[in-house]
């Protein structure tokens, strides 16, 4: 959903090639009409030997990029240390991180291994040096080098000794859990109506700053930002480290852990490590289809579970989410089918996922293509604030939280979320009476958009008219940047006196001061669960 929440299809690309196809969708409509469900509509083109066999050809002339090559290996390990000789730590453990992904076999793995454990020991990454030393000496790093291993780990073993572990993420105390939502504290209910449909309700006094939920992804990728360089994040969970670990088939994906590697391996990557080296050539297929194709790659292995109540670790919810199925044009369906076709013609020949789903080939397209027009609406694109300075977008990733997906939207939300890795944490903004709705923000908010922009944006994305408070009183839009604040003696005071009217008066419209409050309010929830340091009351005093 726009900029916060992000739109993950590239909607210019999309309208292109609909103009591209116009007359193909016109020769085609009346035949294509005829189809019943999402099955038949990919079948259309999927059972048409003409169009596969054009699809075929061109998959013919792609010529795949290596996925493993020692030479490169040896090149960016020698690069790294070159860097490292003149102490540029960061950007030597980069490098060695390179050589280690593209190293064809165990041994050349080792010496990058050893080598990054030595920049990380000088980085004061003690717990990653010694993760680093273990794997060099598993790799097979040579015996007659070994010592120097040995020394660097006492060093590592001697620093950690009084230090105290980070509390890395945050987790509803069991006494507050809510117990008919999964990732829900016990202050909020599911309800439904017509208007609203699916919505969240406090169900008691919330004060600004508590958190409400503390969600997982059903779903979540990397962005392809920070996976085409070396980087430190990882493609399963989306973690930072500085000490990542490659898939053993590609160069291409970097994981936190041997059990995050793994997990995505078996769901997802397996697949998708084989198709790598052809989808750069084919550029409709962006990280939207990709998406929705992990979304149906992990729902097809989805256990059913039956336990009651609303849960965020199962298909059932996803299943139900909106999907405006409805209103998408038949041209938009046509088109989607024929792209997904292109999808499932790079699967079935590169990799073996067919062959997998033998039997399931028809349910596969079906929930795909529901898939597809879900994530639209409800996958939202994850920004953090303060560590993206490096990359080209904040935007680390996109991901599917079924709850947060219960929230509906006001151009002035009570609520706000920020993220501790992949774990979603939505708050009170502002505070909340019992009985009030929850509400988030679609990337969409009166301060920054005006009246006409947000209700075209709002029906035209997500086929609603918006009937908060700032819309129904045409609220003025923000005079000044939230950006342009800064820390000086007056600006805080101005504040202070604004602190009240952010908590407990809450005027209609807000000032400009509270605004760039509720700004800096959400800069300090980022910052706490970005640095993984939550604390154990979450509750802003
Ligand atoms: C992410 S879902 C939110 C949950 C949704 N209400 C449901 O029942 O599944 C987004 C959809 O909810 C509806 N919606 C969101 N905010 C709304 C609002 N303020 N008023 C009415 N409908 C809204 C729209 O249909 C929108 O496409």
């Amino acid at each position: 959903m726009a900029a916060k929440r992000t739109i993950i299809t590239d909607d210019q690309l999309f309208e292109a090639q609909m103009r591209r196809m116009k007359p193909c969708f016109l020769a085609e409509e009346n035949e294509f009409a005829q189809c019943a469900t999402n099955a038949e509509r990919i079948n259309f083109f999927f059972n048409d030997e003409q169009e596969v066999a054009h699809l075929s050809s061109e998959l013919s002339r792609v010529l795949p990029h290596a996925s493993k090559s020692n030479e490169k290996a040896i090149t960016c390990r020698k690069d790294g240390n070159n860097l490292f000789g003149a102490e540029k730590y960061e950007e030597a453990l980069k490098l060695y991180t390179e050589s280690i992904s593209w190293a064809e076999g165990e041994e050349e793995a080792s010496f990058a291994y050893g080598n990054r454990s030595a920049a990380l020991i000088a980085m004061g990454l003690f717990q990653e040096c010694l993760t680093d030393i273990e794997r060099a000496l598993q790799s097979g790093y040579p015996v007659n080098m070994r010592d120097k291993l040995f020394t660097r780990k006492e060093k590592a073993l001697e620093a950690l000794k009084d230090s105290v572990p980070k509390v890395k993420a945050y987790e509803i105390p069991q006494s507050e859990k809510n117990d008919k939502i999964q990732s829900a504290r016990n202050c909020i209910e599911l309800k439904t109506d017509e208007k609203y449909g699916r919505h969240i309700i406090a169900t008691r006094d919330i004060k600004i700053g508590e958190i409400l939920v503390v969600e997982k992804p059903y779903v979540v990728v990397l962005q392809p930002d920070r996976y085409s360089k070396p980087s430190c994040f990882c493609y399963g969970c989306l973690v930072f480290c500085y000490n990542p670990i490659p898939c053993t088939k590609c160069h291409k994906r970097l994981y936190c852990s041997e059990t995050c590697r793994e997990k995505d391996f078996q769901t997802y990557h397996k697949h998708e490590c084989l198709i790598l080296p052809f989808i750069d050539q084919f550029m409709y297929l962006t990280d939207y289809w990709l998406l929705a194709l992990k979304i149906t790659l992990v729902a097809m292995n989805d256990e059913n579970n039956t336990e009651p109540g609303y849960r965020s670790d199962r298909y059932k919810e996803v299943k139900e989410l909106r999907t405006h199925r409805a209103e998408c044009t038949l041209e938009k369906m046509y088109l989607l089918s024929l792209f997904s076709t292109k999808l499932f013609v790079l699967l079935r020949e590169k990799s073996t996922l067919f062959e997998e789903i033998s039997g399931r080939e028809e349910i596969f397209k079906e929930l795909y293509f529901c898939n597809l027009l879900m994530s639209k609406i409800n996958c939202i694109g994850m920004e953090d604030w303060y560590s993206h300075s490096k990359y080209e977008s904040p935007m680390y990733g996109t991901g599917l939280f079924p709850l947060f997906s219960m929230f509906n939207h006001s151009c002035y939300p009570n609520t706000t979320w920020t993220y501790c890795g992949s774990t979603m944490i939505i708050r009170a903004y502002s505070p909340i009476k019992k009985g009030e709705q929850c509400f988030v923000s679609y990337g969409i908010t009166f301060s920054e958009h005006d009246l006409k922009y947000r209700q075209e944006r709002l029906q035209s994305l997500f086929k609603f008219t918006c009937t908060c408070k700032a819309c129904k009183e045409n609220w003025p839009v923000s005079t000044s940047r939230q950006m342009d604040w800064t820390f000086n003696k007056e600006s805080i005071t101005k504040l202070k006196e604004n602190i009240e009217e952010l908590t407990d008066k809450q005027a209609i419209p807000p000032s400009e001061e509270t605004l760039r409050l509720r700004y800096i309010v959400r800069k300090i929830f980022a910052a706490l669960d970005e640095e993984g340091q939550l604390g154990c009351d979450p509750t802003i005093k």
